[in-house]
């Protein structure tokens, strides 16, 4: 590397003289450029500096855009701006050009801390931002940082201090801010709004009004969205006072078609269908487009992971991709990165890609679930058609859908063309799902977790015009994912109403009871209790799947409980007397009800227990019963009585005793016998030690004929040999001494021949 040549002081002088003349200049321009007049098309041609132009270069971005050459005037001026154009015409650019030059002409350095903020609604928007500012600002000296969630807070924030431009979802930057005392925006000279009305829509609004009270005053704000679904009081919110409005910011006041929100390039065309079909239709249409790019919209992420799941499973013969917003952030970031990559591909996504994603070359986007409203649909079909590119478009609605939500985009100047779908090319995948799910019963699981989603996502829809919840085909739907019927589900918002009328109406003693345990005593948060995974498969009703060992349970139970009922001897009088009866008062205080229902206090008031013995017709007796005196008197006299008694028992006592002893003798034999066994193996054990030891074993095992048979019966004869050797014939001696020394010994037969053996071990 060249050494930096050392300025003199006076070099420095003139240097920066220069510079403050050039800047004065570019100023100059900037006042003077009108952007009514000026028929700019490069980007030369407009007053940039430098180092943006050459960053403009060497990315290939030449020509202005509509959208870049109406707000990047504006925006150099200093105005705050609300842009809005359509989806891929180059808003990215128009705001990070006028970042990249204010910071210039206020002669940022990294020692100045942050100077500009991008906020974007998602994370991989907020990734591709940041790309395309690392493309064009890699001739300038100042740092760019990324902050979304995913990512570790404190490795971030260990990195602020020294970033000029930072970009980031909402959520995360309003962590930095409250944490990091390296994030100082005091000095925050421009603030960015990507997707501005997304930003803006509920959810957001908090963590947004959070950041910006943090926010200087005198900051420039740029505000760029597709579509423009919020009000302008919102946007004065962020201080938008002195604000140009650039772009096609509301459709309805243009009369040509140029005024649609939707690109020119791109072929919209709807289908009508029943729910149940859409699958079907989805399928077929993949299976024709094999050679195309595609996304396919769904409502929500487990449908994503079904219809990913189960037509991977089908294998359509093209590659298969899906991203949602449950998936890791590796995971995510991946998928976005192949599918750019891809030129033969169908991704199956929810709408954390319908905004602002510059996904290369889609030929088609699929909608099979019919977005919640019109500026959605624009964003998610603007995925395709980016920078004059051709597209086309293909959304699924229901005929309760139809009518009125091509009324919503007809609206917004977007008409779209109706496709008729040939009964002969439909093919039904149906019978495949239901075998699908049938073996798999994760599959069945997550089939279930869609049906049930997509339920929730109609009854949670605003426009209640488009989206019809008590006209949905539950059951067909079920069949048409493979289901074998509709799961029933629990509407959240329905379970917390009629809760509340169950409480109002029921008594509060009978609630109590409710409460009760088997004790009787009252739980009082149920739902605080620990649950464990099995609690809540278990818990989980109407859904067969997963849970056929529970099915057993419940079956053998309720087959448990015929069986009780079955043993059971029924009481024979039913009619219970009214004054047999305890006086039912239910006490009001929570105390008084615990004390009232406990098992253990209510026994407390009865007194002493009785104990009962039950003889051979059943009936019940004390356990000792007087006999009668005439009864007793006729037996003979108490004294006869007495030792004839005596006598019997001793007779019993000592027939018992004779038994226990005997019991005893055996088992104090058996102890001995154990005991004897144990020693004689350790002294096996000992032995074939001292004979490995001594290597006869090794010599008696390895000399053979070379013939692998022979050897391999020899071997055999040889083990028989010294087994033998060692437990000879019981006609032999027990033990003698062999000429080697070794001590042969007889195999025991009886206890005692174990027991002489062991003997004359110990003292051999
Ligand atoms: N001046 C330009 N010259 C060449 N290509 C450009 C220019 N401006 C933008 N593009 C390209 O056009 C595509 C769309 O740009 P961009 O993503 O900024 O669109 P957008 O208006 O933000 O879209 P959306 O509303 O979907 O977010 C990108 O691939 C980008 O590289």
């Amino acid at each position: 590397m060249a050494k930096k040549q050392r300025l003199t002081t006076s070099q420095r002088k003139d240097l920066r003289k220069k510079e403050d003349e050039y800047l004065e200049n570019l100023n100059k321009k900037i006042e003077e450029y009108d952007p009514n007049t000026s028929k700019t098309i490069l980007f030369k041609d407009l007053p940039l500096s430098p180092p943006t132009l050459k960053g403009l270069n060497g990315a290939a971005f030449l020509k202005l855009t509509d959208i870049q050459r109406e707000s990047i005037p504006i925006s150099l001026k200093g105005y705050d701006v609300l842009g809005s154009a359509k989806t891929g015409s180059g808003k990215t650019l128009a705001f990070l050009i006028p970042i990249l030059e204010k910071l210039y002409r206020e002669k940022w350095t990294e020692f100045d801390g942050l100077g500009a903020l991008v906020i974007s609604p998602t994370r991989e928007l907020a990734m591709q931002i940041y790309e395309v500012l690392l493309k064009i600002g890699t001739y300038t000296s100042l740092s760019a940082g990324l902050v979304i969630g995913g990512k570790d807070v404190k490795f971030e924030s260990e990195r602020l201090s020294k970033i000029n431009i930072l970009i980031g979802t909402p959520g995360r930057i309003l962590q930095h801010l409250d944490q990091a005392i390296a994030l100082n925006t005091s000095n925050l000279q421009m603030l960015v709004l990507d997707e501005a009305d997304r930003c803006l829509d509920m959810g957001f609004k908090k963590t947004l009004d959070a950041i910006v009270s943090n926010l200087p005053a005198s900051r420039q704000t740029l505000l760029f969205s597709a579509t423009q679904s919020q009000s302008l009081g919102d946007l004065a919110r962020l201080s938008l006072t002195d604000y140009k409005t650039v772009g096609t910011m509301d459709p309805s006041k243009d009369k040509t078609d140029e005024g649609a929100a939707t690109p020119k390039t791109l072929e919209q065309s709807y289908v009508e269908t029943e729910l149940a079909d859409k699958l079907d239709i989805l399928y077929s249409f993949i299976k024709s487009h094999l050679k195309h790019k595609m996304i396919v919209f769904l409502s929500s992420s487990k449908q994503v992971h079904f219809v990913y799941e189960t037509f991977r499973k089908l294998q359509p013969g093209i590659s298969l991709m899906h991203l949602h917003g449950r998936q890791k952030q590796k995971a995510r970031t991946e998928t976005l990165d192949k599918f750019s990559r891809a030129q033969q591909v169908c991704l199956f996504a929810t709408d954390v890609v319908a905004r602002g994603i510059d996904f290369p070359s889609v030929d088609w986007v699929i909608q099979v679930d019919c977005p919640e409203d019109a500026d959605t649909y624009i964003h998610r079909v603007g995925r395709a058609a980016r920078y004059g590119k051709k597209g086309k478009s293909l959304i699924m609605l229901t005929p309760q859908e139809c009518e009125p939500f091509l009324k919503r985009l007809a609206s917004k100047k977007i008409k779209l063309g109706k496709l008729t779908i040939k009964q002969a090319k439909k093919k039904s995948i149906k019978p495949q799902l239901q075998s699908l799910l049938f073996k798999d019963p994760e599959l069945k699981y997550l089939g279930q977790k869609a049906f049930i989603s997509y339920v929730r996502s109609i009854y949670i829809q605003k426009d209640k015009e488009v989206f019809n919840f008590e006209s949905l085909a539950t059951e067909a739907f079920a069949n048409s994912l493979g289901l074998p019927g509709a799961p029933k589900i629990k509407i959240k918002g329905m379970k917390a109403i009629d809760r509340a009328k169950e409480l109002k109406n029921t008594p509060r003693q009978l609630l109590a009871l409710q409460q009760a345990n088997d004790e009787g005593e009252i739980v009082k948060d149920k739902t605080k209790a620990v649950r464990t995974k099995y609690d809540k498969m278990f818990e989980r009703k109407n859904q067969t799947i997963l849970s056929e060992h529970y099915l057993n349970i419940t079956q053998s139970q309720a087959a448990a409980d015929e069986d009780e009922d079955f043993m059971t001897v029924k009481r024979q009088d039913h009619q219970l007397n009214e004054e047999e009866l305890p006086a039912l008062t239910v006490p009001t205080s929570n105390r008084g009800q615990k004390k009232a229902l406990s098992k253990k206090a209510s026994l407390s008031t009865k007194g002493n227990a009785t104990k009962l013995v039950f003889d051979d017709d059943g009936e019940a007796h004390p356990v000792y019963e007087l006999e009668g005196e005439e009864d007793f008197q006729k037996k003979g006299s108490a004294e006869a009585q007495k030792k004839d008694f005596l006598s019997k028992e001793s007779d019993v006592m000592a027939e018992v005793d004779t038994g226990d002893k005997q019991v005893a003798k055996e088992k104090r034999q058996e102890k001995k016998r154990k005991r004897l066994e144990l020693m004689r193996r350790e002294m096996e054990m000992s032995l074939e030690e001292e004979e490995a030891s001594s290597g006869e074993d090794v010599a008696n095992a390895y000399v053979g004929t070379g013939n692998l048979s022979d050897d391999m019966e020899d071997e055999e004869e040889g083990n028989n040999t010294r087994k033998r050797a060692r437990f000879s014939t019981a006609t032999e001696e027990t033990t003698h001494e062999s000429d080697a020394g070794i001590l042969e010994l007889e195999e025991p037969e009886t206890l005692e021949d174990l027991e002489s053996l062991t003997s004359r071990l110990i003292q051999n």
